[in-house]
Order: C-alpha cells, then sequence, then structure tokens
C-alpha cells in the first residue's frame, strides 16, 4: 500500500515547508509516502466560496486513481488518539491494495462532490486549523503512527 495526502494550494510559509518535508521524509523509511499539490486557483476574488470549492472539487476529482481509498481530513470526521490511530493504519495497511489517500481541503473545505467521493472522514481536533497548518499536524502524527507501529522511542504515552 501506498499513503498520499493530496493538499489543495501550494504551502506558502517557509517553516511550515521545512517541517513539512522533514516529517515526510522520516516517514519514507517506514512506507511509501508523498504529497500531491493540487495548485491553487487563480483569480479567486471574482469567485464565491461555493464556486471555489467546486473549481477545486473538479482538479480534486482529476486527482484520484481508480481504486482508491479516499479519507478526507476534516474537523467533523473521526477523533483517534495516536495509538489508535496507528491500529487503524495497520488494517488499512492489510485492506487497501494500492493508495490510501488523504485529502486536505483549500481555504473554505470541500464540496459535497468530494464528501460523496470519500469513503472515510477523520478529524485531527475539532479545532480548525488553517488548510496550511494542519498539514504539518498530520505528517507529524503519520510519522508519530509509522514510529509506534515499529516500535520506535518516539511516542510516550
Ligand atoms: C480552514 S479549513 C476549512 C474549514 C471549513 N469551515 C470547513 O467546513 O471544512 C481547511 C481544511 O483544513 C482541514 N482541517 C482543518 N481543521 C481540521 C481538523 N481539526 N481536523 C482535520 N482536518 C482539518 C480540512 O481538510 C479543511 O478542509
Amino acid at each position: 500500500m501506498k499513503i498520499t495526502l493530496i493538499v489543495v494550494g501550494r504551502t506558502v510559509e517557509k517553516h511550515y515547508i521545512t517541517a513539512i518535508n522533514d516529517y515526510i521524509e522520516r516517514t519514507k523509511h517506514f512506507i511509501s509516502f508523498d504529497m500531491e499539490v493540487i495548485p491553487e486557483l487563480k483569480n479567486t476574488k471574482s469567485l464565491t466560496m461555493d464556486q471555489q470549492k467546486e473549481k477545486e472539487a473538479e482538479l480534486l476529482l482529476k486527482a484520484f486513481q481508480p481504486g482508491d481509498v479516499i479519507v478526507l481530513l476534516d474537523e467533523f470526521g473521526k477523533e483517534f488518539r495516536s495509538v489508535d490511530f496507528a491500529n487503524w493504519l495497520e488494517k488499512k495497511m492489510h485492506n487497501v491494495n494500492k493508495r490510501l489517500v488523504f485529502v486536505i481541503g483549500g481555504p473554505y473545505g470541500f464540496s459535497q462532490k468530494i464528501y460523496d467521493a470519500a469513503h472515510e472522514k477523520i478529524s485531527m481536533s475539532k479545532m480548525t486549523f488553517s488548510h496550511q497548518m494542519v498539514r504539518l499536524i498530520f505528517v507529524e502524527q503519520l510519522y508519530r503512527a509509522m514510529t509506534i507501529l515499529n516500535n520506535g522511542p518516539y511516542h510516550h504515552e
């Protein structure tokens, strides 16, 4: 199984880029993992929030591949403790043949089309994070999960 994180829009802050890339590289020691960026839309000032979400949805749907298991990151999704997330991930590793795809929405979240296309929703917290910051939170938790599954010293209960 391969894990892909799809995000909408480039990461703009340098300090996030450094930290995100660091966790991606660390995670790759354990599993095939990459981050795909859907380029941000141009001229968004002329679009309503719903129009922007619809246009982002078209691009996201093109990025999905047949057989993908699609998991949205969403504040209303299922919440886990880190160890439980690691166990959930381990089950996916046994059951998913191709790609396990995590998706982070744009600044206004997802259109209904993306909710309809998804298999599951998971939450990092009940609080709302920026679409930029949640990337870092997720890649750290993914790395943490991989260290838990491999009995590494990174995670302490
Ligand atoms: C600024 S948030 C969008 C908030 C928007 N009100 C909504 O309804 O989704 C941008 C993206 O960050 C991600 N996100 C933000 N907070 C999150 C959380 N607590 N758990 C999981 N994902 C989160 C989601 O993918 C969301 O689409």
